[in-house]
């Protein structure tokens, strides 16, 4: 047989044998009961992950009822579509794919029992890349993720809420100078802003470096090509990428193009950051004889070091791997998310004066003429803030979906399904074993039974006032923050919940609070004049393109930004 031909029979069998598979999975999923959608591709495989984004413009022009596989499967999309799929499919279906098959579910009921129960329901294979740096506690399952756990949860302290307020006041205050001084008041910087602040905030509260909100961590350290923040970026945005080449072979290094280089210099720059951050707080804490200030990589390292000192066996601690592996984490999870939700909510606030006059009213009583309030007295009573928080979150949350596996302990592994009306019993779904399930965290915030009008934006949603006051500040008093409803979980929920919860809450009350007691921030378009406020047709105009800038979001790295930040344009009048 000649080679071409056995080129052939090579491309053929394996087409069938896909085909095969996908057959069996299909009868797999078909025991569900669920509706099933066929997929031609996994889209957890690996193949997928790389070559999706460049599939979708040629997928999107072809018919819906064709391309639906691909329309969910891809994080942007179901992200747009919000809960529309599942309104035409149901709250739960599968998807059967020659790889595995997919349980995709916005069911309230089957996102909590998931996510509750992480022995049963486990993190899947597609969260191996974020090894990269070191085994971490985002990505490990069973005994190793409570070690984790366990040892990265005295990060997330009320000492370091304290100082990531003040830090987050601090940097708050530095940009808003930025914003008054340049242009009277015109920006289109804010998304490109609130991740300097939140980058910086991390910085600070969250590795012990201090930057000023003017170059800090956008300048290269001494001895480095990259500043940090670039290095961190790159990285993030290349991820595939970084973990399929070997850039260790300096000599294929040289015979790569200038742009791939420099991923490969991110990578070895953003792996000499971390050992700088490791090496530099192990040195403050022996000079300060442990009394260092709060931050995350303080308390990881302490805990760890202390483990190791009074003999600790490794599984009761970190290795420096681990370290590394973590703190590259808490950069991956805890700056896009935070930046992302403070960019979404003052160009949400922007569109919708009426909230912004609302919070503001809040900020007058609670802050007073202090100039530098304190945390525990300011935060907690910041309640019309945090609703602002969750209705972006809502909306615009940077994690849409969740994805999960099933423990090889699981052996039978079903599921109660919400039911469908009070008066009829909650069915019960069987899940065959193979499969994976995404959470579509986003259709469940954007469903109408459980949010009424789920696509208005309205923070008052999330505060009940018990007595209708004469006065706004007894109003205020009487005010309390609904907790979070069925079916909300931008942070996840159970025992792997997000860490940097409170750490995202307290940074975001600080900017918001610093920036709108002093502005008003409004819509604004590139052509208007800096300094005039549009009024009439004009501003509407620019509502609807800003709001246009807004809605075209999509994942970049690994959450949901906007894809035109740079078209947001902002004018803020001083109080
Ligand atoms: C608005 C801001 C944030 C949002 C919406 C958010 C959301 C989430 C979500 C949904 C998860 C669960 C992911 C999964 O199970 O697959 C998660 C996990 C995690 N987040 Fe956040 N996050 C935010 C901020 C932060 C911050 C500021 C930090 C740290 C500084 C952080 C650190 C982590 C870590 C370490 C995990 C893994 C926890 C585990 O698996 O046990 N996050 N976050």
């Amino acid at each position: 047989m000649d080679s071409v031909s056995l080129i052939i029979l090579a491309i053929t069998s394996f087409f069938i044998r896909q085909l095969y598979k996908l057959y069996q999975n299909y009868q797999d999923a078909r025991k569900t009961g669920l509706p099933v959608i066929l997929a031609p591709v996994d889209p957890y495989s690996f193949f997928w992950q790389i070559s999706g984004n460049l599939s979708v413009p040629i997928v999107k022009k072809l018919p819906e009822c064709l391309t639906l596989w691909c329309r969910v499967s891809d994080l942007s999309w179901s992200w747009a579509h919000g809960d529309r799929i599942h309104r035409k499919l149901g709250t739960s279906f599968m998807l059967a794919s020659p790889g595995r098959n997919l349980l995709i579910t916005s069911d309230p009921e089957v996102i909590n029992t998931v996510l509750q129960n992480r022995k049963a329901f486990i993190k899947p294979d597609i969260y191996e890349p974020l090894n990269f740096f070191g085994r971490n506690v985002d990505t490990v399952n069973g005994e190793e993720w409570s070690r984790h756990r366990k040892l990265t949860a005295p990060c997330f302290n009320e000492r370091v809420s304290g100082f990531v307020w003040d830090e987050s006041t601090r940097q708050a205050q530095s940009m808003l100078a930025h914003w008054l001084s340049s242009n009277k008041g015109k920006l289109n910087s804010v998304h490109d802003d609130t991740r300097v602040v939140a980058l910086h905030v991390l910085s600070a509260a969250g590795f012990g470096i201090s930057h000023d909100f003017h170059g800090g961590a956008r300048k290269p350290a001494e001895g480095y090509q990259m500043s940090h923040i670039e290095s961190l970026m790159t990285v993030l945005n290349h991820l595939i990428m970084i973990i399929a080449f070997p850039w260790n072979l300096k000599f294929l290094n040289l015979l790569l193009p200038e742009k791939i280089r420099r991923i490969g210099t991110a990578v070895r720059e953003f792996r000499r950051y971390m050992d700088d951050m490791i090496t530099n707080e192990r040195r403050a804490m022996a000079k300060e004889q442990g009394m260092s200030k709060p931050n995350l990589i303080s308390a990881l390292i302490r805990t760890s070091d202390e483990a190791k000192t009074s003999g600790a066996s490794s599984s009761v601690r970190l290795s420096d791997d681990e370290i590394k592996g973590n703190i590259f984490i808490f950069n991956l999870a805890g700056h896009d998310t935070t930046a992302n939700t403070l960019a979404y909510a003052f160009l949400l606030l922007a569109l919708h004066p009426e909230y912004q006059e609302w919070v503001v009213e809040e900020i007058y009583e609670v802050l007073g003429k202090e100039e530098w309030p304190e945390y525990e007295k300011t935060h907690p009573r910041l309640k019309r803030i945090m609703a602002v928080m969750y209705e972006t979150l809502r909306l615009y949350g940077p994690v849409p979906t969740i994805p999960r596996g099933i423990a090889p302990s699981n052996t039978h592994p079903s599921i109660l399904l919400t039911s469908p009306s009070p008066s009829q019993p909650a069915s019960t779904l069987v899940i065959p074993q193979t499969t994976n399930i995404t959470l579509n965290i986003h259709a469940s915030h954007t469903n109408s039974t459980l949010f009424p009008s789920p696509t208005t934006f309205n923070p008052k949603r999330w505060i009940h006032s018990s007595s209708a006051s004469p006065t706004p500040q007894l109003s205020l008093s009487t005010e309390t923050l609904l907790p979070p409803s069925q079916g909300f979980a931008p942070w996840s929920l159970g025992p792997r919940i997000c860490p940097g919860m409170k750490f995202a809450q307290v940074e975001f009350s600080a900017v918001l609070s610093t920036v709108l007691r002093r502005v008003r921030v409004t819509a604004s378009s590139k052509g208007a004049a800096p300094g005039v406020e549009l009024t009439g047709p004009g501003l509407e105009a620019a509502k609807k393109e800003l709001e246009g800038v807004i809605r075209d979001s999509g994942f970049m790295g690994v959450t949901l930004s906007m894809r035109r930040g740079g078209d947001a344009w902002v004018q803020c009048f001083e109080r």
